[in-house]
């Protein structure tokens, strides 16, 4: 975490809480989160398609400090494409986030870099924020390839990307081996591939990009191990999957500069 950035605590519910659930989620979350001088970190929910408009409804209706997004889109901004839903209709719904390349993604869905890169597009041209996820599964990260494998995922998602729209993306360094798994990869795990990711950035476009890019670690984050995570300098927040499901959790990890000891 460097002064300047953000933090950033996204919670991924995946394919979990319908648009009942998510209603009283948002409502404990907002219990939770609403005191007028918590604004030093950004929280976003990023629940599934159907949970969107009543997201939206009670983030606008009570003029919640919590945003949103979903957790995919279409790179087609519409047309014939069965099942598929588009960035224009994730903006109008007031969708600021876009999760893209979730490692879920790429393994059920045979997601590649290519069609990564086209969705990073389609993000942009609809004016969403991406949430770029790379990372490596474990023969990678046993093979010592881990920091290759990432940024070569970062190449393959920005190509032909210009910068002033590469500055306002996030990404998400999301080793596939610590997902879901209670196996946290430990805050220097984490550094060292974030910090590799901001270096690949200054290299492809220049340094005050890189500065201005937020990077968030995912994998098994939890109450207990996010000041650690957060702690270290390239490191600018987080992307929650199952603790954000419980959001007296998801709070304290928003709250993860107010926790001692
Ligand atoms: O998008 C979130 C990640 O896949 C992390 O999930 P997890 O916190 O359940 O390990």
């Amino acid at each position: 975490m460097t002064a300047g950035r953000k933090p950033l605590i996204a919670g991924n519910w995946k394919m979990n809480l319908n648009h009942l659930e998510a209603i009283a989620t948002v409502q404990k979350l907002a219990f939770g989160l609403n005191d007028k001088d918590f604004d030093k970190v950004e929280v976003a929910v990023l629940p599934p398609y159907t949970d969107l408009r009543s997201v939206q409804t009670l983030v606008d209706g009570d003029r919640l400090r919590i945003v949103y997004g979903a957790q995919d889109l279409s790179p087609f901004d519409g047309g014939a494409y069965t099942g598929e839903i588009s960035g224009a209709m994730l903006a109008k719904l007031g969708c600021t986030f876009v999760v893209i390349g979730h490692s879920e993604r790429r393994q059920y869905h045979r997601e590649d870099d290519a069609l990564v890169n086209a969705k990073v597009k389609a993000a942009h041209r609809n004016s969403l924020t991406p949430i770029l996820c790379v990372g490596e599964g474990l023969e990678v990260r046993r093979s010592g390839g881990h920091v290759a494998h990432s940024v070569a995922q970062l190449d393959g998602a920005l190509r032909d990307i210009p910068a002033e729209q590469v500055a306002s993306i996030v990404l998400a360094y999301e080793p596939v081996w610590a997902i879901g798994t209670g196996e946290v990869a430990t805050p220097a795990d984490a550094q060292e591939v974030c910090g590799a990711l901001r270096a690949r950035l200054a290299e492809l476009y220049d340094g005050e990009v890189a500065a201005k890019v937020r990077i968030l670690y995912g994998g098994s984050v939890k109450s207990d191990n996010i000041s650690g995570i957060m702690a270290q300098e390239d490191v600018d927040g987080a992307l929650v999957g199952g603790a954000s499901l419980d959001p007296g959790e998801f709070v304290k990890i928003c709250r993860f500069g107010e926790m001692s000891g």
